[in-house]
Protein backbone atom coordinates (compact mmCIF):
# COMPACT_ATOMS: atom_id res chain seq x y z
CA UNK A 1 0.00 0.00 0.00
CA UNK A 2 1.09 3.50 -0.85
CA UNK A 3 -0.26 5.79 1.53
CA UNK A 4 -0.57 9.56 1.85
CA UNK A 5 -1.25 12.13 4.35
CA UNK A 6 -2.49 15.52 4.04
CA UNK A 7 -2.09 17.61 7.27
CA UNK A 8 0.73 16.04 8.94
CA UNK A 9 -0.82 17.62 12.61
CA UNK A 10 -1.28 15.89 15.73
CA UNK A 11 -4.47 13.00 14.47
CA UNK A 12 -2.55 12.69 10.78
CA UNK A 13 1.00 11.97 12.72
CA UNK A 14 -0.38 9.48 15.36
CA UNK A 15 -2.65 7.61 12.47
CA UNK A 16 0.37 7.11 10.28
CA UNK A 17 3.20 6.66 13.03
CA UNK A 18 0.37 4.17 14.91
CA UNK A 19 0.03 2.44 11.39
CA UNK A 20 4.26 2.07 10.14
CA UNK A 21 4.64 0.72 14.13
CA UNK A 22 2.40 -1.77 13.67
CA UNK A 23 3.74 -3.06 10.17
CA UNK A 24 0.90 -2.45 8.19
CA UNK A 25 2.30 -0.05 5.75
CA UNK A 26 6.28 0.87 5.42
CA UNK A 27 7.37 4.44 5.91
CA UNK A 28 9.06 4.19 2.31
CA UNK A 29 5.69 4.07 1.23
CA UNK A 30 4.41 6.98 3.03
CA UNK A 31 4.15 10.39 1.39
CA UNK A 32 2.95 13.37 3.19
CA UNK A 33 2.58 17.00 2.91
CA UNK A 34 1.65 20.00 5.17
CA UNK A 35 0.65 23.68 4.78
CA UNK A 36 4.48 24.67 5.22
CA UNK A 37 7.95 23.18 3.53
CA UNK A 38 9.39 23.55 7.29
CA UNK A 39 6.39 21.27 8.42
CA UNK A 40 6.20 18.71 5.90
CA UNK A 41 10.17 18.04 6.39
CA UNK A 42 9.56 18.20 10.03
CA UNK A 43 6.98 15.86 9.70
CA UNK A 44 8.54 13.19 7.51
CA UNK A 45 11.69 13.68 9.52
CA UNK A 46 9.54 12.17 12.47
CA UNK A 47 7.43 9.31 10.54
CA UNK A 48 10.75 8.60 8.23
CA UNK A 49 8.44 9.51 5.63
CA UNK A 50 8.29 10.98 2.36
CA UNK A 51 7.94 14.82 2.01
CA UNK A 52 6.32 15.90 -1.01
CA UNK A 53 6.00 19.60 -2.25
CA UNK A 54 2.33 19.35 -2.54
CA UNK A 55 -0.98 18.23 -1.66
CA UNK A 56 -1.22 16.95 -5.43
CA UNK A 57 2.13 15.12 -5.31
CA UNK A 58 0.60 13.17 -2.42
CA UNK A 59 -2.14 12.43 -4.13
CA UNK A 60 0.07 11.63 -7.68
CA UNK A 61 2.12 9.46 -5.61
CA UNK A 62 -0.07 7.38 -3.28
CA UNK A 63 -3.00 5.27 -3.45
CA UNK A 64 -4.48 5.42 0.22
CA UNK A 65 -4.91 9.20 1.29
CA UNK A 66 -5.69 10.12 4.60
CA UNK A 67 -6.90 13.92 4.95
CA UNK A 68 -6.10 14.82 8.32
CA UNK A 69 -6.09 18.95 8.10
CA UNK A 70 -9.03 20.87 9.77
CA UNK A 71 -12.01 20.17 9.11
CA UNK A 72 -12.86 23.80 7.40
CA UNK A 73 -10.17 23.02 4.81
CA UNK A 74 -11.16 19.57 3.81
CA UNK A 75 -12.95 20.92 0.52
CA UNK A 76 -10.67 23.37 -0.21
CA UNK A 77 -8.31 20.29 -0.26
CA UNK A 78 -10.04 17.68 -3.02
CA UNK A 79 -10.92 20.66 -5.15
CA UNK A 80 -7.00 21.72 -5.39
CA UNK A 81 -5.84 18.03 -5.56
CA UNK A 82 -8.55 17.30 -8.27
CA UNK A 83 -5.90 16.80 -11.08
CA UNK A 84 -3.85 14.50 -9.46
CA UNK A 85 -6.37 11.67 -8.72
CA UNK A 86 -5.90 8.79 -10.43
CA UNK A 87 -7.67 5.05 -11.02
CA UNK A 88 -6.46 3.43 -7.49
CA UNK A 89 -7.09 6.72 -5.49
CA UNK A 90 -9.39 6.35 -1.82
CA UNK A 91 -9.47 9.42 0.24
CA UNK A 92 -10.19 8.73 4.12
CA UNK A 93 -10.86 11.56 5.83
CA UNK A 94 -10.61 11.70 9.97
CA UNK A 95 -12.25 15.47 9.52
CA UNK A 96 -14.91 16.09 12.88
CA UNK A 97 -18.37 16.57 11.08
CA UNK A 98 -17.51 16.92 6.91
CA UNK A 99 -19.93 15.05 5.65
CA UNK A 100 -19.21 12.76 2.42
CA UNK A 101 -21.54 14.34 0.84
CA UNK A 102 -20.12 17.61 0.88
CA UNK A 103 -16.61 15.93 -0.02
CA UNK A 104 -17.83 14.21 -2.96
CA UNK A 105 -19.66 17.22 -4.02
CA UNK A 106 -15.72 18.96 -3.81
CA UNK A 107 -14.47 16.22 -5.92
CA UNK A 108 -15.03 14.72 -9.57
CA UNK A 109 -17.69 12.53 -9.84
CA UNK A 110 -17.12 8.77 -9.29
CA UNK A 111 -14.13 10.10 -6.76
CA UNK A 112 -14.15 7.04 -3.77
CA UNK A 113 -14.29 8.56 -0.16
CA UNK A 114 -14.35 6.83 3.38
CA UNK A 115 -15.13 9.13 6.58
CA UNK A 116 -13.69 7.87 9.43
CA UNK A 117 -13.56 8.91 13.51
CA UNK A 118 -9.93 7.59 14.61
CA UNK A 119 -7.98 8.87 17.99
CA UNK A 120 -4.94 9.54 18.91
CA UNK A 121 -4.32 6.50 20.89
CA UNK A 122 -3.84 5.22 17.73
CA UNK A 123 -0.46 6.55 17.93
CA UNK A 124 0.56 3.38 20.44
CA UNK A 125 -2.12 1.18 19.00
CA UNK A 126 -4.91 1.91 21.37
CA UNK A 127 -7.43 3.63 19.18
CA UNK A 128 -10.77 3.48 19.10
CA UNK A 129 -12.07 4.18 16.04
CA UNK A 130 -15.06 4.01 13.34
CA UNK A 131 -15.51 4.50 9.72
CA UNK A 132 -18.41 4.80 6.90
CA UNK A 133 -18.81 4.34 3.10
CA UNK A 134 -18.80 7.16 0.12
CA UNK A 135 -21.54 6.38 -2.19
CA UNK A 136 -18.21 5.31 -4.43
CA UNK A 137 -16.44 3.43 -1.73
CA UNK A 138 -16.12 -0.24 -3.05
CA UNK A 139 -16.03 -3.20 -0.49
CA UNK A 140 -12.14 -3.06 -0.97
CA UNK A 141 -12.35 0.27 0.11
CA UNK A 142 -13.95 -0.16 3.70
CA UNK A 143 -11.41 -3.18 4.12
CA UNK A 144 -8.38 -0.98 3.19
CA UNK A 145 -10.32 1.68 6.21
CA UNK A 146 -10.78 -1.22 8.68
CA UNK A 147 -7.23 -2.70 8.21
CA UNK A 148 -5.82 1.28 8.21
CA UNK A 149 -8.00 1.82 11.40
CA UNK A 150 -7.54 -1.87 12.84
CA UNK A 151 -3.91 -1.56 12.82
CA UNK A 152 -3.76 1.32 15.42
CA UNK A 153 -6.70 0.34 17.64
CA UNK A 154 -10.53 -1.31 16.93
CA UNK A 155 -12.55 0.07 14.21
CA UNK A 156 -16.25 -0.25 13.44
CA UNK A 157 -18.32 -0.06 10.58
CA UNK A 158 -21.59 2.77 11.30
CA UNK A 159 -23.85 4.43 9.24
CA UNK A 160 -22.68 7.78 8.31
CA UNK A 161 -25.35 9.55 10.39
CA UNK A 162 -23.60 8.16 13.89
CA UNK A 163 -19.90 9.38 12.88
CA UNK A 164 -20.97 12.67 15.13
CA UNK A 165 -21.44 10.90 18.05
CA UNK A 166 -18.71 8.34 17.48
CA UNK A 167 -16.58 12.02 17.74
CA UNK A 168 -18.50 13.56 20.85
CA UNK A 169 -17.47 10.12 22.66
CA UNK A 170 -14.07 8.04 21.37
CA UNK A 171 -13.12 10.81 18.94
CA UNK A 172 -12.96 13.42 21.74
CA UNK A 173 -13.00 11.64 24.72
CA UNK A 174 -9.23 10.67 25.51
CA UNK A 175 -9.19 14.27 26.86
CA UNK A 176 -12.03 13.44 29.09
CA UNK A 177 -10.19 11.06 30.47
CA UNK A 178 -6.79 13.33 30.56
CA UNK A 179 -9.15 15.28 32.54
CA UNK A 180 -10.31 12.65 35.12
CA UNK A 181 -7.10 11.21 35.62
CA UNK A 182 -5.68 14.80 36.36
CA UNK A 183 -8.72 15.87 38.68
CA UNK A 184 -8.19 12.79 40.32
CA UNK A 185 -4.59 13.00 40.61
CA UNK A 186 -4.85 16.89 41.73
CA UNK A 187 -6.68 15.85 45.23
CA UNK A 188 -4.48 13.03 45.92
CA UNK A 189 -1.88 15.73 45.27
CA UNK A 190 -3.50 17.72 48.01
CA UNK A 191 -4.05 14.56 50.08
CA UNK A 192 -0.44 13.94 50.42
CA UNK A 193 0.74 12.07 47.28
CA UNK A 194 3.59 12.92 45.54
CA UNK A 195 2.54 14.29 41.76
CA UNK A 196 4.29 11.76 40.06
CA UNK A 197 2.61 8.69 42.18
CA UNK A 198 -0.72 10.64 42.27
CA UNK A 199 -0.44 10.56 38.08
CA UNK A 200 0.83 7.10 37.79
CA UNK A 201 -1.50 6.04 40.63
CA UNK A 202 -4.71 7.69 38.55
CA UNK A 203 -3.60 6.78 34.99
CA UNK A 204 -3.08 2.83 36.29
CA UNK A 205 -6.17 3.27 37.64
CA UNK A 206 -8.43 4.01 34.72
CA UNK A 207 -6.59 1.80 32.59
CA UNK A 208 -7.42 -1.13 34.97
CA UNK A 209 -10.21 -0.07 34.74
CA UNK A 210 -10.99 0.31 31.34
CA UNK A 211 -9.75 -3.00 30.94
CA UNK A 212 -11.87 -4.71 33.53
CA UNK A 213 -14.83 -4.01 31.15
CA UNK A 214 -13.43 -5.00 28.14
CA UNK A 215 -11.74 -8.37 29.29
CA UNK A 216 -14.86 -9.23 31.62
CA UNK A 217 -17.83 -10.50 31.14
CA UNK A 218 -19.38 -7.42 34.06
CA UNK A 219 -21.07 -4.61 32.91
CA UNK A 220 -19.60 -1.44 34.21
CA UNK A 221 -22.40 -1.03 36.58
CA UNK A 222 -21.67 -4.60 37.98
CA UNK A 223 -18.36 -3.66 38.19
CA UNK A 224 -18.66 -0.28 40.49
CA UNK A 225 -20.71 -2.65 42.73
CA UNK A 226 -17.66 -4.88 43.15
CA UNK A 227 -15.18 -2.26 44.67
CA UNK A 228 -18.18 -0.93 46.85
CA UNK A 229 -17.83 -2.59 49.62
CA UNK A 230 -20.67 -1.83 52.31
CA UNK A 231 -20.68 1.71 54.52
CA UNK A 232 -16.98 1.81 52.71
CA UNK A 233 -14.68 4.40 51.11
CA UNK A 234 -16.65 3.26 47.83
CA UNK A 235 -19.80 4.43 48.82
CA UNK A 236 -18.65 7.47 50.05
CA UNK A 237 -16.34 8.44 47.28
CA UNK A 238 -19.27 7.67 44.74
CA UNK A 239 -21.81 9.10 46.85
CA UNK A 240 -19.63 12.94 46.13
CA UNK A 241 -19.37 12.27 42.69
CA UNK A 242 -23.04 12.01 42.36
CA UNK A 243 -23.98 15.06 44.22
CA UNK A 244 -20.62 16.83 42.50
CA UNK A 245 -22.83 16.13 39.34
CA UNK A 246 -19.97 13.75 37.98
CA UNK A 247 -22.32 11.82 35.65
CA UNK A 248 -24.29 14.83 34.35
CA UNK A 249 -20.75 15.93 33.93
CA UNK A 250 -19.88 13.26 31.46
CA UNK A 251 -22.85 13.20 29.53
CA UNK A 252 -22.63 16.62 28.93
CA UNK A 253 -18.96 16.60 27.37
CA UNK A 254 -20.10 13.61 24.75
CA UNK A 255 -23.84 15.95 23.78
CA UNK A 256 -22.00 18.76 23.46
CA UNK A 257 -18.96 17.61 21.23
CA UNK A 258 -21.26 15.56 19.44
CA UNK A 259 -23.67 18.82 18.83
CA UNK A 260 -20.58 20.78 17.73
CA UNK A 261 -19.46 17.72 15.15
CA UNK A 262 -22.96 18.16 13.38
CA UNK A 263 -22.16 21.73 13.63
CA UNK A 264 -18.86 21.50 11.80
CA UNK A 265 -20.57 19.69 9.13
CA UNK A 266 -22.83 22.79 8.45
CA UNK A 267 -20.27 25.34 8.13
N1 LIG B 1 -6.71 15.70 17.38
C1 LIG B 1 -7.55 14.67 17.54
O1 LIG B 1 -7.60 14.05 18.61
C2 LIG B 1 -8.45 14.25 16.43
C3 LIG B 1 -8.57 15.01 15.28
N2 LIG B 1 -9.41 14.60 14.27
C4 LIG B 1 -9.49 15.38 13.04
O2 LIG B 1 -8.19 15.43 12.50
C5 LIG B 1 -8.02 16.61 11.75
C6 LIG B 1 -6.73 17.28 12.17
O3 LIG B 1 -6.80 17.59 13.53
P1 LIG B 1 -5.47 17.82 14.35
O4 LIG B 1 -4.44 16.86 13.90
O5 LIG B 1 -5.86 17.87 15.78
O6 LIG B 1 -5.10 19.30 13.85
P2 LIG B 1 -3.70 19.91 13.54
O7 LIG B 1 -3.89 21.38 13.42
O8 LIG B 1 -2.69 19.37 14.52
O9 LIG B 1 -3.32 19.31 12.11
C7 LIG B 1 -3.78 19.80 10.89
C8 LIG B 1 -2.57 20.04 10.01
O10 LIG B 1 -2.99 20.32 8.69
C9 LIG B 1 -2.21 21.39 8.21
N3 LIG B 1 -2.87 22.07 7.10
C10 LIG B 1 -3.69 23.15 7.14
N4 LIG B 1 -4.09 23.48 5.90
C11 LIG B 1 -3.51 22.59 5.07
C12 LIG B 1 -3.52 22.42 3.68
N5 LIG B 1 -4.26 23.20 2.88
N6 LIG B 1 -2.80 21.42 3.15
C13 LIG B 1 -2.05 20.60 3.93
N7 LIG B 1 -2.00 20.72 5.27
C14 LIG B 1 -2.72 21.70 5.83
C15 LIG B 1 -2.06 22.26 9.42
O11 LIG B 1 -1.05 23.24 9.21
P3 LIG B 1 -1.22 24.69 9.91
O12 LIG B 1 -1.12 24.40 11.38
O13 LIG B 1 -0.09 25.47 9.35
O14 LIG B 1 -2.57 25.22 9.52
C16 LIG B 1 -1.72 21.23 10.49
O15 LIG B 1 -0.36 20.88 10.48
C17 LIG B 1 -9.25 17.49 12.02
O16 LIG B 1 -10.08 17.47 10.89
C18 LIG B 1 -9.91 16.83 13.22
O17 LIG B 1 -11.30 16.97 13.18
C19 LIG B 1 -10.10 13.42 14.34
C20 LIG B 1 -10.01 12.63 15.45
C21 LIG B 1 -9.25 13.01 16.61
O1 LIG C 1 -11.44 18.52 18.85
C1 LIG C 1 -11.69 18.17 17.69
O2 LIG C 1 -12.45 18.85 16.97
C2 LIG C 1 -11.06 16.93 17.16
C3 LIG C 1 -12.09 15.95 16.65
C4 LIG C 1 -12.13 14.86 17.66
C5 LIG C 1 -11.00 15.12 18.52
N1 LIG C 1 -10.38 16.22 18.20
Amino acid sequence: MKLGLIGCGKMGTALVQGTIQAGAVNSADVFCADHFAEATQAASEKMNAIACQSNSEVVAKADVVLLCTKPAQIPDVLAEVADSIHANTLFISVAAGVKIQAMEAASPAGTRIVRCMPNTPALIGKGAGAYAAGSQATADDLEIAHRILGSVGEAIEVPENLLDAVTGLSGSGPAYTYTFIESLADEAIEQGLEPDQAVKLAALTVLGGAAMVLETEFTPAELRQHVSSPNGTTVAGLQAMGEAGFVEASRAAVKAATARSIELGKA
